[in-house]
């Protein structure tokens, strides 16, 4: 039992969490229960004083102010934290009435990291963290998972940069946190830094910093990442996307272990240990000329490959039960296994997104289930999948088809438009493919 259950300290997300959210706030301790209005109406679930309260208020605002209403009946006093979106504040009269009451209010995109800092700021004691367990945080137990574990415990203690390959959603990023968790750097900072998701002209501001003044809008120094990460951890996310003049300056990190803040000509010493992903080429990138192959060179000096869902005989049921087994517990599900035909075909299903879309299966399965058992049509499975026949030249195109229409969607924001421009088709057949291929939009993100 963990210090967090003893308490009753848990957490109470009202609305619908995702996926990471969910589970970042379990690996993080917290046991985590689920009242969404969508399923479970005002029904509550039952939790002791030492709750907290996660309002999600992005989206059907009024529905969770409901159920906090209820809530602060039943645990007066019972502290919570407000997350919110652009149309939270010009919602309803009483959403917006109840927001000074708030513990806490996150405004904006979700991020979990601010998300576990408030809650860590709820006076009471925290949950004991599991974070440090990180080599059982790769659940799985096939031959490729095995080597994959060897390997980070292998490279941890390296004081050398690392690439990691990898399909979307397989893992990349668990990994490196893994990585981090076992180097002699555990107790310093991680950052994680997605170079597909900063703007182009504010990349350079945000991994090494500026100077004020040093560009129109710089009213103040900022520091970088890679400054407040001294001592710690560097993981580059999507480092294909990185620009070039960026691509220079971290070359200069890893040769001469500096860095200069924009508008400054001082170098600052800077120890940190840089983790880089892609899930693109970067060997097609170097002779497109868009990655610096010195670069390359210098990252590429470790490697560590995820393997696809696909490959990964025995862990897809595996996973899915360790999936099911959580939100049940967090949604108060009536699912307690899968059914042998939705066994069949989570297993014959060829996982484009990999965990994540095993995830939000099982999470959407999860909730709608009406039966101990998980059916096929409840994980949106067709028992007959494409990818049954693993070994045939066709599957090899269909796999092949597949994979790009993923990449596409993915290179274009998940829009339909944008990826039918690029792919040079209708929009109605990116439709088809998606359809043909089972590819789920909202299970892919
Ligand atoms: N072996 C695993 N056990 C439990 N959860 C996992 C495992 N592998 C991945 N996940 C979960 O799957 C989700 C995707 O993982 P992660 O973000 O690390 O993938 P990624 O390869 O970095 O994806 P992307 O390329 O899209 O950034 C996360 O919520 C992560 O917690």
């Amino acid at each position: 039992m963990s210090r967090g259950e003893s308490t009753g300290r848990c957490v109470v997300w009202i609305g619908r969490p995702s996926v990471e959210e969910h589970f970042g706030l379990i690996r993080a301790g917290w046991r985590t229960l689920v009242a969404d209005p969508a399923r479970n109406g005002t029904e509550l679930p039952e939790c002791g004083d030492g709750a907290i309260a996660v309002v999600d208020l992005r989206t059907k605002a009024q529905a969770a102010v409901r159920i906090l209403d209820d809530l602060r009946q039943t645990h007066p006093g019972i502290a919570w934290i407000g997350l919110t979106g652009a149309h939270t504040q010009a919602a309803d009269p009483s959403v917006r009435h109840v927001l000074p009451h708030a513990f806490e209010i996150i405004d904006g995109p979700s991020s979990l990291g601010a998300l576990r800092q408030a809650l860590a700021r709820v006076p009471g004691d925290p949950p004991l963290p599991r974070d440090d367990d990180a080599p059982s945080l790769l659940t799985g137990n096939s031959p490729a998972i095995r080597a994959l574990s060897q390997n980070i415990r292998k490279f941890a203690p390296v004081e050398l940069p690392l690439l990691i390959t990898g399909e979307t959603g397989t893992g990349k990023e668990m990994a490196a946190r893994a990585l981090h968790q076992l180097s002699a750097r555990h107790a310093k900072p991680f950052a994680a830094i997605n170079c597909g998701a900063l703007p182009a002209n504010l990349v350079q501001s945000e991994l090494f910093g500026h100077e004020r003044g040093a560009f129109t809008g710089a009213t103040a120094r900022r520091i970088g990442h890679f400054e407040s990460a001294d001592g710690g951890t560097v993981f580059l996310d999507e480092i294909g996307d990185l620009p070039l003049d960026a691509q220079t300056n971290l070359l200069r990190v890893l040769q001469e272990g500096t860095i200069e803040r924009i508008g400054s000509c001082h170098s600052i010493k800077v120890d940190v240990r840089v983790l880089a992903a892609t899930h693109v080429d970067l060997e097609k990138a170097v002779m497109q000329g868009r990655f610096r192959e010195d670069l390359f060179y210098r990252l590429n000096v470790l490697r560590l490959r995820m393997p696809p869902l696909r490959e990964r005989t025995g862990d897809i049921e595996l996973l899915a039960q360790h999936f099911l087994d959580a939100f049940r517990e967090s949604y108060g599900t009536r699912a307690r296994a899968f059914s042998s035909s939705a066994r069949k075909a989570l297993n014959a299903f060829s996982w484009p997104g990999n965990v994540r879309e095993l995830m939000n299966r099982v999470q959407r399965a999860a909730v709608i289930a009406d039966d101990a058992l998980i059916t096929p049509e409840d994980l949106e499975l067709s028992v007959d999948s494409p990818a049954g026949d693993r070994d045939s030249l066709g599957s090899a195109r269909t796999s092949a088809e597949r994979e790009a229409i993923v990449d596409c969607l993915r290179a274009s924001a998940f829009n339909i438009s944008e990826c039918a421009r690029r792919l040079r088709v209708s929009r109605v057949t990116v439709y088809r493919l998606c359809k043909k291929h089972q590819l789920a939009l909202d299970q892919l993100r």
